[in-house]
């Protein structure tokens, strides 16, 4: 089932990867943008600056002798991640809120995979949720942190869910509130059947924080999967924020994670501003639920 190469049959190779992607439904949420927008192709560019040994490589996709990856033809736009055979049904369609749960047990018991976002408060997970399904406010989202307090599943297509988190490091929080916040989430973790991959959603306009990549490490050491999201990269660089560019501190964050790691995460670059990245996501979204519903 591998997507023939892109060097021998260029045109074929598209239309293909077209036709996967692309909805035949309309969408079921017109709110704020019309129906029938399929998902563009997704934006695969040369990314020679990136070695083999940086890219994640998606299951059943064997770069060694590859031609593509001469050029890096496969890989997703501000991303590492390698577009592979399962990367179909990715469009959304249809997405309704579910329910807030406050223990692991209570949450949905259908067995749909899903992906968690979760992150520092504030760094945008249900503006993110929100872009990914094209709805202005399905997932509330505030200026203030600590908006979300439960896990809510977001049932996506009738076949998969989002599931939006309460944020952590929330600096004024009582320290009662924080220990909390810690339990209820891995235990979601470390127990959710169902759980494809988290997301881990890491503000770009910012220098690294040491509570980010202290999470990323206890997920790398709980061999919990995880994908990095890189948010707000719509934001300018500012000498208050360390005068930094959104790619020097997600450049930044690869290096300082690397030791927990034996092999590169998937990460990708995001903004709910703009929805860069959106589409990128739900490809790399569609090919490890599909993956997972195979295994
Ligand atoms: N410039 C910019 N602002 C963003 C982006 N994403 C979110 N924001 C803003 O950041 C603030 C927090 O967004 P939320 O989506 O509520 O953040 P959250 O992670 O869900 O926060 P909690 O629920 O409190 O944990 C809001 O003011 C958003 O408008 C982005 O990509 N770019
Ligand atoms: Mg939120």
């Amino acid at each position: 089932t591998q997507i023939p190469s892109l060097f021998s049959l260029p045109t074929k190779t598209l239309i293909l990867a077209k036709t996967l992607t692309t909805a035949t439904s309309a969408a079921a949420d017109t709110a704020t943008e019309p129906p029938h927008i399929p998902l563009s192709f997704p934006d695969i560019q040369p990314q020679t600056h990136l070695p083999i040994e940086k890219l994640f490589v998606p299951p059943e996709v064997n770069l060694a002798g590859d031609p593509t990856l001469v050029d890096g033809a496969r890989v997703l736009k501000g991303s590492n991640i390698v577009l592979g055979p399962y990367a179909r049904d990715a469009q959304v369609s249809a997405a309704d809120f579910v329910k807030s749960s406050a223990r692991t047990e209570e949450c949905p018991a259908d067995g749909l995979p899903e992906f968690a976002l979760v992150g520092r408060s504030n760094v945008g997970k249900s503006s993110l949720l929100n872009s990914l399904v094209r709805r202005k406010k399905l997932a509330l989202t505030s200026k203030k942190p600590g908006k979300t307090q439960l896990i809510n599943h977001f049932r996506i297509n009738d076949s998969w869910y989002l599931v939006d988190l309460p944020g952590y490091g929330y600096a004024s929080a009582p320290h009662e509130l924080r220990n909390n916040w810690d339990q209820f989430t891995k235990d979601y973790f470390l127990n959710r059947q169902t759980l494809v991959s988290v997301f881990l959603l890491i503000d770009a306009s910012i220098p690294a924080k040491k509570i980010d990549l202290e999470y990323a490490s206890w997920l790398g050491q709980n061999q919990i999967p995880m994908t990095l999201v890189f948010t707000k990269c719509d934001k300018r660089k500012k000498k208050k924020n360390g005068g930094k560019r959104p790619e020097e501190n997600v450049d930044d964050f690869q290096n300082l994670i690397r030791e927990f790691f034996q092999s590169a995460p998937p990460w990708i670059m995001t903004s709910s501003v703009t929805n860069q990245g959106r589409d990128e996501i739900l490809l790399h979204m569609a090919q490890l639920r599909n993956y997972w519903l195979k295994h």
